[in-house]
């Protein structure tokens, strides 16, 4: 049974269709890679699985119960995690503390269990090291890792991540990677938004490709990368992205 299911999933902002009768599913474990220009809808469709905002049509099932219309939080202790774009971590506070607070709110916990899940998370992020520098003192990288690190302390069965190799040096690159693959390898399915493409090829077992709202393209990453229509695309993604 797919640990996600989305069906004839439809969302719009007045005249604007920005997620169009989108189909896809996601099997337990798998790494789903999510590409496309700005503006294709992607980001709206990781709001729409988290919950964060609600379609106009369409269904998500998550974990075999149907999540269309319940709350973000509710969907959180489920075990659907998210990253954002644009990292939030609490600079005044340490590492630590920042999945501290995403371990004791993010699900039904005792102290004593989250503050064994916030080591946990940053031993599989490789930020123990950094557990009690403050969040505001981190390079990049380690911001990035912070930001996968608040998005796995609840300990997610689905793992969101949403451009999280943006503005990355190619060795600091290959570090993400290998964290996300240590990630992986504890059994968590992965949906990653990417422009870094060769990034996600490292990663993933699929890519699915969004134009204007639309799912264009969805299988084997080589082959989807291959296709013409998406070739065309991911020129205008290199254009927009320099
Ligand atoms: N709350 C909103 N109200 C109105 N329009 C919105 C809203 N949220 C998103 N949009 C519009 O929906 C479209 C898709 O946005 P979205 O952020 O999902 O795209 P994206 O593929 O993630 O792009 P990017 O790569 O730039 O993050 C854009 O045109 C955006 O301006």
């Amino acid at each position: 049974m797919p640990i996600l299911t989305i069906q004839n999933l439809s969302k719009s902002y007045g005249a604007l269709q920005v997620t169009d009768d989108v189909s896809l599913a996601l099997q337990p474990g798998e790494a789903l890679g999510v590409i496309g220009p700005n503006g294709a809808g992607k980001t709206t469709l990781f709001n729409l699985i988290a919950g964060t905002v609600h379609p106009n049509a369409g269904s998500i099932v998550f974990d075999g119960l149907d999540v269309t219309t319940m709350p973000a939080r509710s969907r959180c202790h489920l075990g659907i995690g998210r990253s954002f774009q644009i990292p939030h971590p609490f600079s005044g506070m340490t590492t630590y503390e920042n999945v501290l607070v995403g371990a004791a709110f993010g699900r039904n916990a005792s102290e004593r269990d989250s503050e064994r899940r916030a080591v946990a998370v940053l031993e599989m992020t490789g930020l123990r090291r950094k557990a009690n520098t403050y969040a505001g003192q981190l390079t990049l990288l380690e911001r990035k890792r912070l930001e996968m690190a608040r998005a796995l302390a609840s300990d997610p069965k689905l793992l969101l991540l949403d451009e999280i190799a943006g503005g990355l040096t190619e060795p600091e690159c290959v570090e993400l990677v290998e964290a996300i693959k240590t990630v992986r390898s504890e059994g968590v399915s992965v949906i990653w938004i990417e422009h870094v493409v060769h990034a996600l090829l490292a990663v993933v077992d699929r890519i699915a490709v969004f134009d204007f709202g639309r799912k264009i393209a969805d299988g084997e990453p080589r082959e989807v990368m291959a296709s013409l229509e998406v070739a065309n695309i991911y020129m205008g993604i290199e254009g927009a992205h320099g």
